[in-house]
């Protein structure tokens, strides 16, 4: 028999013994690691690589590092698949919500974030099932038209909600625009050198007054089913450009979410729910 000898050989054996406990749960399809703090060593953005990875490792659109603070406050660092930060996630938020309630009994929990504290409480629960309405701070809405080389000038909204976004209105069922499926001139808006810290990017149809739907490219891992910041920042556009009703639900592909925002100057209640999938030990850096 031939003995293997190759150095990634070597690797994979040594890798084989760092373990790294983890928790899956998503929220609509949008589905995220949660993995406490302390076990990052400083390679969040490696580790965000490695076990998003949906071929070769557990995958995920993202990891959620819960940082629990001596003072008994929660801190949470998003890192997208790409293994790029990003401010804050309201799907990923929700999930970590989820999980304290379902490990630690928390039915109201706050949330710190980089884009400001998230507080999340338990409406209903049908355990691994939860829930929850998170207030998403106040949304800031800004109309912006911006010029793509090869498509011309795409009109839509910046939307800040803790994260940005760029949001434009379509009419047609399939979601394209400029002649361009979504996802591709999703990819564009979202990487173009106009947003130099890249954005997420929704396309949202509005269907009544009380119901819009979307599709969403998200900054740092491409198409996903859900995003939370996405449908605060969709639902914010359509109210503040649209004149649709304070009270939305919002449709995405893997489900609907309720948003509330009942003036221009408070913050945006979301409601959606999030399950806890599995937990498990897997092999880290
Ligand atoms: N899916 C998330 C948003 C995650 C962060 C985003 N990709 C970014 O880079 O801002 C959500 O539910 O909000």
């Amino acid at each position: 028999m031939r003995l293997i000898k190759s150095s990634h050989f070597v690797m994979l054996r040594q890798n084989k013994n760092i373990m790294i406990p983890f928790v899956k749960a998503h929220a609509c399809g949008n589905d995220f690691l949660i993995i406490e703090e302390h076990l990052a060593g400083r390679r969040h953005a490696e580790l965000a690589r490695k076990l998003c990875s949906r071929n070769t490792s557990v995958g995920a659109d993202g990891i959620e590092f819960l940082e629990r603070r001596p003072n008994g406050e929660f801190f949470l660092r998003l890192f997208n698949a790409d293994g790029s930060e990003a401010e804050l996630s309201g799907n990923g938020t929700r999930c970590v919500a989820a999980w304290l309630a379902s490990s630690e009994g928390l039915d109201e929990v706050a949330l710190g974030t980089h884009g400001g504290v998230r507080t999340c409480r338990v409406v209903e629960v049908a355990d691994p099932l939860y829930l929850i309405e998170s207030g998403m701070g106040v949304p800031r809405v800004m109309p912006r038209t911006i010029e793509l080389p090869g498509v011309g000038n795409v009109v839509g909204a910046m939307v800040n909600v803790g994260n940005p976004h760029f949001v434009l209105f379509v009419n047609s069922e399939d979601f394209s625009a400029h002649g361009l499926r979504w996802q591709e001139l999703g990819a564009r808006i979202s990487t173009s050198p106009l947003f130099p810290h890249g954005t997420n990017v929704e396309f949202v149809r509005v269907l009544s007054e009380n119901e819009i739907a979307f599709r969403i490219y998200e900054r740092g891992c491409g198409p996903t089913t859900s995003s939370g910041t996405g449908t605060c920042a969709s639902s914010a556009a359509a109210m503040a450009l649209r004149g649709v009703a304070r009270e939305l639900t919002a449709n995405a592909e893997g489900g609907p979410q309720r948003t509330v925002w009942s003036s221009a100057d408070v913050a945006m209640q979301l409601t959606g729910p999030a399950e806890i999938i599995c937990r498990g030990e897997v092999a880290g850096l």
